[in-house]
């Protein structure tokens, strides 16, 4: 089932959660929507879920309109954070309940729901938890249920809105996977909402970064990540080391220095250099466009990282820049800094 969100807009008063919305995600397909707190994605969600309706636009399922259609009749299955189990049902019970619900031709005979439900513990693996109830599970598990009774109606459309967000950080890897994996044994369409930009790249077929109400870029992991249409996505997927720099006449100058200026370009003035902390190589300071000092050296596991204080427009700024095996830095130290692959925006981007 193909989705197409055309020209959608929501305000909540005076305020824009959602300005001229406009995607199309194919059929089959897994996309994520990645973006800070407070960019729209739930409220995109909730409207293609039909729990919401748009001030504008226009909500479509296989080129039809969808934004007549009630929650029950759009055939989606969701996962929310915390879409709470019914605590007095056992996970069995919890699973069958939406093809309990249902009234008159679509109600199932009671063999098959019992065939349906345990096809579908199976599939999440937790059919040896049938009897348990809620409370008796950990927090994977429950969101395994979660997912187990979204599947249950054979929705044609997958919601999931952080759905492993309250889970740790080793489950939720495991859980990441696992619905990879599920994702493609079924014959479903999922849209998954995200703020953590690992999940986002390591899941979906492709990522959608939304900001301020707005789609920033849509494109594969590779694409957001190596080729940023924004600073916004840049600073926000990966990490962003930004440099200061200045466009003049078409050219990019650090100091008196001149760089190489990347075919997306930058109108003259003040400009921002992004790049990511391994791109930046060291070098010695008066043989590189950037140099300072180095304030304070921090290993986390296997990487190392600098905080190195480099003069920017408007006085000294701190950048993290990625120490490589064989440097030796010492704190206090003058080094310099050369990156290897940058953007550049403009200061205000
Ligand atoms: N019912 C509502 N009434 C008023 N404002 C709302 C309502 N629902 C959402 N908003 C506002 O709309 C904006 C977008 O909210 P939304 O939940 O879509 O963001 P989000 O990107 O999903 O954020 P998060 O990652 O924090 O869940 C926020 O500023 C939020 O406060």
């Amino acid at each position: 089932m193909t989705i197409d969100v055309i020209g959608v807009s929501k305000r909540f008063k005076s305020f824009t959660a959602l300005d001229n919305v406009s995607l199309h995600v194919r059929s089959g397909e897994l996309v994520a929507l990645l973006g800070p707190s407070g960019s729209g994605k739930t409220t995109l969600l909730r409207i293609i879920a039909g729990l919401d309706w748009p001030d504008e636009g226009e909500v479509q399922f296989d080129g039809v309109n969808a934004l007549d259609r009630s929650v029950r009749d759009r055939n989606v299955g969701f996962v929310f954070q915390h879409y709470a189990l019914f605590r007095h049902m056992s996970v069995f019970e919890n699973v069958a309940f939406g093809l309990r619900v249902r009234k008159g031709a679509d109600k199932l005979p009671e063999a098959a729901i019992r065939e349906k439900v345990n096809e579908l513990l199976h599939l999440v693996q937790i059919d040896w938890l049938a009897d348990r109830y809620p409370g008796q599970l950990s927090g994977g598990q429950r969101q395994r249920v979660a997912l187990a009774r979204a599947l249950a109606i054979s929705p044609r459309v997958l919601l999931l809105d952080e759905p492993f967000g309250a889970l740790d950080a080793k489950v939720r890897k495991e859980l990441r996977r696992w619905l990879r994996h599920l994702h493609e044994e079924l014959p479903v369409t999922s849209l998954l909402v995200t703020h953590d930009q690992e999940e986002a790249l390591e899941l979906a077929d492709r990522v959608v970064v939304m900001g301020h109400g707005k789609i920033e870029q849509v494109g594969t992991p590779n694409e957001v990540y190596d080729h940023p249409a924004t600073a916004f996505v840049h600073d926000f997927i990966g990490e962003t080391l930004a440099l200061p720099a200045q466009v003049r006449s078409g050219r990019l100058f650090v100091g008196e220095r001149a760089l190489t200026l990347d075919s997306q370009g930058a109108a003259d003035g003040p400009a921002r250099l992004l790049t990511r902390p391994h791109d930046v190589e060291f070098a010695a300071p008066d043989e590189a466009p950037f140099s300072g000092r180095v304030l304070a050296v921090r290993t986390y596991g296997p990487l190392r990282r600098a905080d190195i204080e480099i003069a920017g427009e408007n006085g000294p700024v701190v950048v993290e820049a990625a120490i490589p095996h064989n440097e030796v830095l010492a704190t206090g130290g003058r080094v310099g800094l050369l990156p290897r692959r940058y953007r550049v925006f403009g200061a205000s981007a």
